[in-house]
């Protein structure tokens, strides 16, 4: 973990709206380094999607520069794998059909059929649905939609995967059960990752780094917390271990005392 990954200087956000101008993002800096995982969090609107985004290349920023490996996030790329806390798979087509189109368009012409079907196949084994492989997403539970969804980032075998509360819909359980798995996967890929979350638990379980948010408008990096718990990490373990609560405490303190609850919508 050593390499500069993704380099955002000084980026600044500012939406046009029939109210006029709404100043998103202010002024954010940070530095993803290659392998790393970061998580997003603050309070609800403060604009964590809006960063993340901006990092995917689906929107581009008013002010600042934004760069990955080294070139600059000029749209959106394979390169960079998003997942949404909707799956957003197509329902007429079966899981193992929904990776594949995406496997086609990142290595169609590149590889042959066979070849696809394998990296088609691996995806499904990484999350451990190979049986649901010929299942319709309406056949399948929230919590495996969401696996595919992260399956199918991952066989485009991008370089960095960003994820929007990708398990904010899913009940407790499945939700410890996904982050356990993606613990599991992230370790195996090497994936730099960027991550919007609202748990704390769930921040600090799985980052390098947590990114905290002041609130916006013009809302921008407040604070960092270095998460340094050895890797694999155990949730049970981990419950017990003095670091673990130090690091929840930190958070916790900073999105309710620090930045306080706004008053309309809270995290
Ligand atoms: N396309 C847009 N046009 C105008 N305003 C926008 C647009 N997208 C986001 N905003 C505003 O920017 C702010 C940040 O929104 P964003 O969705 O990034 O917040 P968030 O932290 O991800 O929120 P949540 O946790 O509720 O998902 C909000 O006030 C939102 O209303």
């Amino acid at each position: 973990m050593s390499a500069k990954f993704i380099e955002i200087s000084h980026a600044e956000m500012v939406f046009n709206t029939k109210k006029g101008q709404f100043h998103a993002l202010a002024d954010v800096n940070l530095t993803v380094q290659q392998g790393e995982f970061i998580t997003l969090i603050g309070h609800s609107g403060c604009g964590k999607s809006t960063l993340l985004n901006l990092i995917a290349g689906l929107t581009t920023a008013t002010h600042g520069v934004l760069l990955c490996n080294g070139r600059e996030i000029a749209g959106p790329s394979p390169e960079r794998a998003v997942v949404f806390q909707n799956h957003s798979l197509l329902p007429w087509l079966t899981c193992y059909e929904n990776i594949y189109l995406a496997v086609e368009r990142v290595f169609g012409g590149k590889e042959t059929g066979k070849q696809m079907q394998e990296r088609t196949m691996a995806a499904l084994a990484l999350v451990n649905l190979t049986a649901a492989a010929q299942k319709r997403p309406h056949e399948i539970s929230g919590g495996m939609k969401q696996r595919v969804g992260i399956a199918r980032a991952l066989s485009m075998e991008p370089k960095v995967l960003l994820m929007d509360e990708p398990f904010g819909a899913l009940d407790a359980l499945t939700r410890a059960h996904l982050q356990d798995e993606l613990l599991r996967i992230v370790a195996a890929t090497g994936a730099t990752t960027v991550m919007v979350t609202h748990d704390v638990d769930e921040a600090v379980l799985l980052s390098d780094r947590i990114v905290m948010m002041t609130n916006g408008p013009a809302a921008t990096i407040g604070d960092i917390v270095n998460v340094r718990l050895a890797r694999p990490r155990d949730r049970l373990e981990l419950a017990q271990d003095p670091l673990y609560i130090e690091y929840r405490t930190s958070v916790l303190e900073f999105l309710y005392h620090r930045q306080g609850r706004p008053a309309q919508k809270a995290a």
